[in-house]
């Protein structure tokens, strides 16, 4: 992709050493190790280009591994998702290849695997990426628990353009509190990244095995086949960029004038950038995007505002949340001032009570919320807009707050390809406890959060327009028969 600034150094604020490690002491240090988490790409990789620079410094090779949760996978990924992560990787391993980095890929615990390779080898260091999600700390602390103290292990916020650590050292209270923290840091994070070089000191060690990719996706569909894949969306850095940069349809390059004005319709699904499944697996770098937006300011500054603003403040301020907020997915997490009128509203009468059973199939009396259950089921992503008032009714028609949200998360993990998130517990969040939201007028259920009704939507949008689009994608998608192997139509809509 074309440079906009003046290439930059690692910033030292990204690095957390996490231990020294005695590497710098040894006259042979072994050979540093990348684990890629969340950050599945080449391109644009703060963490990968650490290794590579703690290598350099060593003048030892380096090397990616990547540890696959076993079944039921991590935080109960199902097919949709985990092929989405292993086509991904697929194509990793080749752009590795090129720049002669080993790639090693294993099916268990990141912390059975990583110990156990980082022994195996001999490795000086260990790079690791960042997440704030409590399964992956305590995997992480396994980790730098069981690995040698001699080994040094770094850990690089890759994910946001500026480091959970760096932008607050505290749980903000909203948007307005963590704005200014952020884009003042911007001069200083937002620069454009160093090209990674190809491995120039030979890798003499054990060579990874072969990964059978094909066989590896078959036996997910067979272990989380409760969710199925979606074909819409190719996986892969690749898609990626060409959905950020494409000439024929990409977001920045045709379709972000609109984004200020239509991103709130969900009849317009493509006024979004479409950059959530990539963005939430690591397939491209929210730096990235948010470079190449701000060098198109001058296209429409009020959609590249809008914009920036969802893909920094929002996304690092849902980091924040979960990373200084252990209780992140529970109303205990929620503020004081939520937690006192959700319970004080607890016992309201409800009009309509369903089980999560009728909310994941969508058999509510309200049309438009079954329609926008069937969008995230069948189509794997539903529009921003509809994911507020989605939960704000699963507030309204479960027995209580706390089940509500409970709900709400599993159905958004479950099906969203984007979810399992700090985003979507978030949204979550937000939606149902008011988190980073402020009070409104109080009413029944709902108490002091903020309502979302049927006939705000009729206001706002074409409610109409926006079912019958569903009701079209949930019949293309019943129409797809899992004859054909997802393999051959996903290539063919790369070459498109
Ligand atoms: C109940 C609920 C559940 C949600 N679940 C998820 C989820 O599981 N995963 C997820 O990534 N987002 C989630 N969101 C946030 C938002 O709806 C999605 O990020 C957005 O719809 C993704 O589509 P897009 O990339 O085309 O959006 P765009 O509008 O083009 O946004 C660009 C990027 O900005 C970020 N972003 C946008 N809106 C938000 C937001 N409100 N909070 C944080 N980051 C934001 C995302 O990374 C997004 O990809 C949820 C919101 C709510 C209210």
């Amino acid at each position: 992709m074309a440079s906009h600034t003046a290439p930059a150094p690692i910033h030292p604020g990204r690095v957390r050493i996490l231990r020294p490690g005695s590497a710098s002491t040894k006259s042979k240090p072994g050979p540093v190790i990348y684990w890629m988490f969340r950050d599945q790409r080449v391109n644009d990789n703060w963490a990968l280009l650490h290794a590579a620079n703690l290598a350099s410094s060593l003048s030892a090779p380096f090397a990616v591994a990547f540890s696959l949760f076993p079944p039921p996978f991590f935080l109960h990924a199902r097919a949709r998702h985990v092929n989405f992560l292993l086509r991904g990787l697929k194509r990793l391993q080749m752009t590795l290849s090129s720049f002669n980095v080993p790639f090693f890929f294993f099916k268990s615990y990141p912390k059975d695997s990583i110990p156990n390779l980082v022994d195996r080898l001999g490795a000086s260091s260990l790079v690791v990426d960042f997440s704030p999600l409590r399964q992956f700390r305590s995997e992480l602390d396994d980790i730098v628990e069981r690995i040698g103290s001699d080994v040094a292990i770094h850990q690089v916020d890759a994910h946001n353009v500026v480091p959970v650590w760096v932008a607050s050292d505290k749980l903000e209270y909203s948007a307005r509190t963590i704005r200014s923290k952020i884009n003042k840091l911007l001069p200083e994070f937002l620069v454009d990244f160093p090209e990674l070089s190809k491995q120039t000191v030979e890798w003499i060690g054990e060579k990874p095995p072969k990964i059978e990719w094909d066989t590896l996706i078959d036996e997910v569909n067979r272990e989380a086949c409760d969710v199925v894949e979606i074909d819409w969306c190719v996986p892969g850095e690749d898609a990626a960029k060409e959905t950020l940069l494409g000439i024929k349809e990409g977001f920045l390059t045709k379709r972000i004038k609109g984004y200020h004005s239509d991103r709130n319709d969900p009849t317009k699904p493509r006024g979004l950038s479409g950059l959530s499944p990539y963005l939430h697996f690591g397939q491209i770098s929210a730096q990235r995007c948010a470079l190449e937006a701000r060098s198109r300011r001058n296209v429409s500054p009020q959609s590249v505002d809008a914009f920036l603003e969802e893909l920094i403040v929002r996304r690092e301020l849902a980091d924040n949340f979960c990373y200084y907020q252990p209780k992140y997915d529970s109303l205990d997490g929620a503020w004081e001032w939520a937690r006192k009128t959700l319970n004080d509203h607890a016992n309201d009468k409800r009009d309509h009570i369903y089980t999560r059973e009728q909310l994941d199939k969508g058999k509510t009396h309200d049309p438009l919320w079954n329609a926008s259950q069937m969008e995230m089921v069948c189509y794997g992503k539903m529009h921003g807009f509809m994911r507020m008032y989605w939960a704000k009714k699963i507030l309204e028609w479960t027995s209580g707050p706390e089940e509500a949200l409970s709900i709400a998360t599993y159905l958004n993990d479950k099906y969203e390809i984007d979810g399992r998130d700090p985003s979507g517990y978030v949204g979550c969040m937000w939606s149902i406890c008011g988190v980073h939201d402020q009070g409104w007028k109080e009413r029944p259920i709902f108490g002091k959060i903020r309502y979302m009704n049927y006939e705000g939507c009729k206001r706002k949008f074409n409610v109409d327009a926006y079912i019958s689009y569903v009701n079209k994608l949930v019949s293309q998608t019943k129409k797809r028969k899992p004859e054909g192997p997802l393999d051959k139509l996903l290539s063919k809509k790369e070459k498109n």
